[in-house]
């Protein structure tokens, strides 16, 4: 399941997507190694090594979560990300953190249903077409008329005709216990044990036969997957491979000035509910219970007031690996427009294209807009490429307006003076930037 990457090959992955910082790209690198590495030792000695977490200081929108989710996608991990400030929040109640847990336990069992599901889809098309077709056909009609139903379905004949089929009520409401938040992820699930009273329900549905086939098959394989595997496999994807990333760390340090009256009792508190989880402990889910020795667990903040030594030692020691990201200057903001795989110009040029518009960008239209987007963050908040997402809509909007109206193979060309035009003017006033940019 998880692909044996080297540190290498790792860091040039990511590089697809991620501009610069190298530094951060190679500590996640190593970590995701480190975790092969262990599973290759003999079980006394690996049970011994823990992972080593990782520590991502550096400013907002610069691709600390970025690196963390694309590194999870890469290993096939189930990833989760949690504001630490969430458990700050008024109503916390110490065991909240392990909710994290059981919503990696959810993730974990929505991507191992997904991988299972492959497996069995073969016949479960077989079993979904048979039931599309005493749909269709009803259930008493001739070898020869299904025969014949079958054959236009394959062909794609009755894609779009609509169809009414039997499918499974999942509409059963969500319980909420009153007063617990959160206790229906905990030991009983009402849905579960109605579900089973009730029996399979069904109920009719009329949809086109192409979008019945795609409900009759998912529910076909559902039917053929062995819900216990899929949990204890999900179970193993989280102790194993599980990635979690707590941002906003520096946020829960009770500040060094004010440990001195006393500290911050509530952030602090949340830091000591975070350290078992880091440390290593058992969760209990509705699934079964869930060690967390090995889940890797990669926090970070811009720790412009806090410092990492802010954090409770026991949490600076659960956190070994540092890495500093960059913040991003214009030359980095340029390259991000471009060179990513799915790049903000590739998306806008795309996303215009299925107008019939083609949209191009000279490449001195390229560097003023990251210039721009440089000044704009020097000037007004520094919030790195996300800065980008706001100039371009701002750049590009009458064009996103008006695309359906234009002649199909319109070409318009993205020119410095239409960036300065468009955006630069705004820029110059910093309270209108504010609002707008
Ligand atoms: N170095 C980079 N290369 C490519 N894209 C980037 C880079 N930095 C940020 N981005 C893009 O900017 C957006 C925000 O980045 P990201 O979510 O990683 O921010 P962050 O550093 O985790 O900040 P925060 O702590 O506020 O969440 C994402 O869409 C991401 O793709």
């Amino acid at each position: 399941m998880n692909p044996a990457f080297s540190p290498r090959e790792i860091v040039s992955e990511l590089d697809r997507f991620i501009v610069g910082q190298h530094d951060a790209k190679r500590a996640v690198a190593i970590a995701l190694r480190n975790r092969w590495r262990r599973q290759q030792l003999p079980d006394a000695l690996r049970e011994e090594v823990l992972p080593k977490n990782i520590l991502m200081i550096g400013p907002t929108g610069v691709g600390k979560t970025e690196i963390a989710r694309r590194l999870a996608r890469l290993a096939q991990a189930p990833f989760l990300k949690v504001e630490a400030t969430k458990f700050t929040e008024v109503g916390y109640v110490g065991r909240d953190v392990e909710q994290i847990v059981r919503d990696l336990v959810e993730v974990a069992i929505t991507m191992t249903r997904e991988r299972l599901r492959k497996q069995v889809v073969a016949k479960a098309e077989i079993a979904a077409e048979d039931r599309l077709l005493d749909a269709l056909a009803g259930s008493h009609a001739s070898a020869d008329t299904r025969q014949k139903f079958r054959k236009m379905l394959r062909e794609g004949a009755l894609d779009e005709r609509e169809v009414e089929i039997q499918a499974a009520d999942t509409a059963l409401p969500n319980f909420d216990i009153p007063g617990m938040p959160g206790a229906q992820m905990g030991m009983l699930n009402l849905n579960e044990i109605l579900g089973k009273a009730l029996g399979n329900r069904t109920k009719p549905r009329r949809l086109t036969c192409k979008a019945a086939l795609d409900l009759l098959t998912a529910e076909e394989s559902d039917k053929l997957l062995d819900q216990e595997r899929v949990v204890k496999e999900a179970i193993g994807a989280v102790e194993n491979h599980g990635i979690v990333f707590i941002d906003e760390i520096d946020k829960i340090c009770a500040r060094s000035s004010e440990t001195h009256v006393g500290g911050d009792v509530s952030r602090e508190g949340v830091q000591r509910d975070l350290l078992p989880l880091i440390e290593g402990t058992t969760v209990a889910t509705k699934h079964g219970s869930v060690r967390t020795d090995h889940v890797l667990f990669i926090a970070s903040g811009a720790f412009h007031l806090a410092k990492p030594s802010d954090l409770l030692p026991e949490l600076q020691g659960r956190l070994p690996i540092r890495v500093e990201l960059a913040p991003l200057g214009r030359d980095e903001l340029v390259r991000i427009l471009t060179e990513p795989e799915a790049s903000l110009i590739k998306q806008y040029t795309a996303l215009l294209a299925t107008e019939g518009v083609d949209l191009t960008f000279e490449p001195a239209a390229i560097d003023t807009i990251g210039a721009l987007a440089a000044e704009i963050n020097a000037t007004v908040e520094n919030i790195g490429a996300r800065r980008l997402h706001t100039v371009m809509e701002r750049l590009l909007e009458e064009i996103s307006f008006s695309a359906p109206d234009q002649p199909p193979g319109t070409a318009i060309t993205i020119t410095p003076a239409l960036v300065r035009e468009r955006v630069g003017t705004l820029a110059q006033t910093a309270d209108l930037a504010k609002f707008i940019l």
